[in-house]
Order: structure tokens, then sequence, then C-alpha cells
């Protein structure tokens, strides 16, 4: 689905990403772990064509996406949700959605108001509230939901269980599940390892830009220094 391979990134002479090499498969949860720092915002950036500087390779479904703009990979059926929530505040909930509202793909689920609703309970009872009156939490489901009006196939979360009340990380759990169930591949980039083994399949490591880890949470289990060395705890 998601390939990417030793990808190397930049912020003018500030090198980021050295050889990042990852995949992410079909109706896959994947956690991208790592400290505060480590490179896991810019892997999901580069990948989504944000990061100006790069090399390497990103591919999706077997297409080259680096060196494409945002909104070419956007519309290929990336979504990303980044860790600062990016709501409109001045419109009310079901305008927010409405502004994601792209044309169904007929290879993904398409997301309808009702079908959002169901699955973010909250947003249906503040639907016509402005966005700037939502909680944290509220606007971090919103962002998600917002996303997923543009019918992706991929959904990038950026840290999504951060800064929100631990009621709010049950509910982000179950939408990450259901997104799963629905067919949708999901990479989430994580700090919070306990979150992550709770919703993903598999998990990388990422350290100073480089990969360090790659496996399933059994395995990680079984080598408690690596989480001691990458990971906080
Ligand atoms: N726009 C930028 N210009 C220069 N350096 C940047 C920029 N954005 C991030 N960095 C640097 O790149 C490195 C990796 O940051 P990144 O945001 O990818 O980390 P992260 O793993 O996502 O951590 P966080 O949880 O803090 O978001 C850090 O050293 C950071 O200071």
């Amino acid at each position: 689905m998601l390939e990417v391979r030793e990808l190397n990134s930049q912020y003018g002479g500030a090198k980021i990403l050295h050889g990042v090499t990852m995949t992410l498969g079909a109706n896959e949860v994947v956690a991208l772990l790592g400290r505060n720092g480590a490179g896991k915002s810019t892997t999901m950036k580069s990948i989504m064509g944000m990061v100006r500087q790069k090399s390497g390779s990103v591919l999706y479904e077997g297409a080259e996406m680096l060196g494409r703009p945002s909104h070419v990979i956007c519309r290929a059926g990336v979504g990303y949700v980044p860790e600062e929530r990016r709501i409109f505040k001045e419109l009310t909930v079901e305008e927010n959605l409405s502004v994601g509202k792209r044309e169904k793909r007929a290879d993904a689920p398409e997301w309808t108001l009702d079908h959002l609703y169901t699955l973010f309970p909250n947003l249906k009872e503040r639907r016509r509230n402005l966005g700037k009156h939502l909680s944290g939490g509220e606007q971090q489901m919103l962002t998600i939901a917002r996303t997923l009006m543009g019918n992706p196939k991929v959904v990038l979360l950026d840290e999504p269980s951060e800064g929100i009340a631990p009621v709010i990380v049950e509910q982000m759990a179950h939408v990450i599940a259901e997104l799963k169930r629905e067919g949708l591949s999901v990479l989430i980039s994580e700090q919070n390892l306990h979150f992550a083994r709770l919703v993903s399949d598999r998990a990388y490591i990422i350290e100073k830009g480089q990969m360090r880890y790659e496996g399933t949470f059994a395995e990680l289990d079984a080598q408690p220094e690596v989480s001691a060395k990458y990971l906080a705890v």
C-alpha cells in the first residue's frame, strides 16, 4: 500500500531523516514510535509532500509520490491528520465536515455525515456548535472526521492520543479499530507505547531520524532493552 525506501529529508541545512525505510500493508495499522524530536512528524510530512528537500522513494500503490505536491498525494487516497489540530474555528462541526468532502473512490469506503456520526457520536451532538467551542479531544476527532470525508484508503495520524483526556483516548482507540474494520490502512505516530500496542498490528521505532526497530509488540516485549533505549518510559 505504502512503501517508504531510503528516505532522507532535511529542513534547510538540517538533515533530519537518514535512510528511513518502512512499509504499511493493506488494512494494516502500524505504529511509528519514538521520543520527542525523533523524526516521526517529519516522516509523515515527507510522505505527504510537505518537506521540500528530500530524496529516496515513497511508493503509494506502486506509484512514486516523492516530489509530488500534497494535494495530489491526498487526492490519490492518502489522508493526513497533523499533530496540531486544523479545524475552522468559526465554522460549525457540520460545516467543517462539508469542507472535507471529496468524490467517492471506487476502492475505499465512502464516508457520509450519517456514517461519520455513528463513529463520532459526540460530533453529532455538537454538529451545530462552532469549532472554537469544542474541547481539544473533540477538535482532534473533528480533524480525523474531516479527513475521512475525503474518502482516503490510507490515513496518517500524527500522535492521535496526545493531549487528550483518558476517556477520549479510549474513543480514539475505538475509532482506529473501526477504520481498520472498514478496510483502511493506518499509520500512527506515537510516544505512548501503551496506546500504540492497543491499536496497532506492529511497530517501527525511529531515533535521530533512523529506524532502530521493526517488528511486533511481542517481539518488542522480548527485547526490553530496545524500548528502554529508544522510547520514553
Ligand atoms: N520546520 C522545521 N525546521 C527545522 N527543523 C525542524 C522543523 N521541524 C522539525 N524540525 C526538527 O526535526 C527533528 C525531528 O522533528 P519531528 O517533529 O519530526 O519529531 P517527532 O518525532 O515528530 O517529535 P514530536 O513528538 O516532537 O513531534 C527535531 O530535531 C526538530 O527540531
